[in-house]
């Protein structure tokens, strides 16, 4: 069908306001950590994939992240496992370790690889016990039980934080039409596996190989303030502040501390964005219309 001719002037208009920023991010990697509605909501699967897609044909170097706790809880369910999180963090056991494993590293990695090419990309889904290149520790989380008069050291069981990553299979991925698409695995030098929470994951991978941008989907507009309304830039006083005072709780604390790690590392941005938004990658990276919370170490970065 021809389009009118205002509704064709729209179109170029849009398409054109994409040029100065496909020319800024041309050979930039950028992270993106997947998860929320955007992961199950089926016409938002197919635009995230398409925007990655879109991402790599431009010349940009996409690397996916993808979380699964919802799914992970549903398959616990179904094997009548009780799941428990503390700090945001699912305690995990050996038999809960075999569940993360079987649904991160296969089920919803495959299904996000196949989404990929499905929209025409080439992906390849890997854990970061493929050539061991997510390096992880034992993570034990400050607790505060209840009557109890300080915060305490818990062990979680096979939770982990990330220790090293090794760039080099990524640097194999970014030089060639391949997207990887990354379960939040990571493993020791033991070789035993580690649960760690993706947001943290997104956020060590990007301050690793450099990257331009990392950016979180989530099912919020981004981070808000008391009353509700949307944040659209925070520095790391700000940051701070909300915390202290209880507004950024939850949830929100894996996704901001990690944003604030990236951008002290040198990742030039941060972004909270909303997976819930058709297109959202796409509308951030080449656009003028982004929306949600950026976090930065410099006022101009978009
Ligand atoms: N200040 C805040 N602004 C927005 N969301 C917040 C804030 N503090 C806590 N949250 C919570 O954090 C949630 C996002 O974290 P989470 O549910 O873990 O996301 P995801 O599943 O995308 O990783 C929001 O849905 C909200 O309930
Ligand atoms: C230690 C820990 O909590 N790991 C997470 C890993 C998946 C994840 O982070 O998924 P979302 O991004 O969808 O929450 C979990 O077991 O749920």
């Amino acid at each position: 069908m021809a389009l009118s001719r205002e509704s064709a002037f729209d179109v170029a208009t849009v398409l054109s306001e994409s040029l100065p920023y496909i020319q800024r991010y041309a050979g930039k990697t950028i992270v993106i950590k997947y998860g929320g509605n955007a992961m199950t909501d089926e016409s938002l699967q197919a635009s995230f994939a398409r925007d990655i897609v879109l991402m790599k044909a431009v010349g940009i170097n996409p690397i996916v992240v993808h979380g699964g706790g919802p799914q992970i809880g549903d398959m616990l369910t179904k094997l009548n496992i009780e799941s428990n999180f503390i700090n945001g963090m699912r305690v995990t056991d050996t038999a809960t370790m075999d569940v993360v494993e079987m649904v991160l590293g296969g089920q919803v990695n495959k299904e996000i690889v196949n989404l990929i090419c499905e929209a025409g990309g080439k992906a390849i889904g890997i854990t970061g016990k493929d050539s061991r290149f997510i390096k992880a520790k034992k993570l034990f989380v400050k607790h505060q039980a209840e009557g109890m008069n300080a915060p305490e050291q818990v062990d979680i069981g096979h939770v982990g934080e990330v220790s090293h990553i090794d760039t080099s299979i990524l640097k194999v991925l970014e030089n060639s039409d391949l997207i990887p698409v990354i379960a939040p695995i990571g493993v020791d030098d033991e070789g035993h596996s580690y649960n760690i929470n993706a947001d943290l994951v997104a956020g060590k991978v990007a301050e690793a190989v450099g990257a331009e941008k990392l950016m979180l989907l989530t099912n919020i507009s981004g981070v808000q303030d008391k009353s509700g309304k949307v944040l659209t830039g925070l520095s790391t006083a700000q940051v701070d502040a909300l915390i202290a005072d209880g507004t950024i709780y939850g949830g929100m604390l894996p996704k901001i501390s990690c944003a604030l790690s990236a951008v002290n590392a040198g990742v030039t941005s941060a972004i909270i964005i909303d997976g819930r938004v058709p297109h959202a990658t796409l509308l951030e990276i080449l656009t003028d219309k982004g929306v949600g919370t950026l976090i930065s170490n410099t006022p101009a970065a978009k």
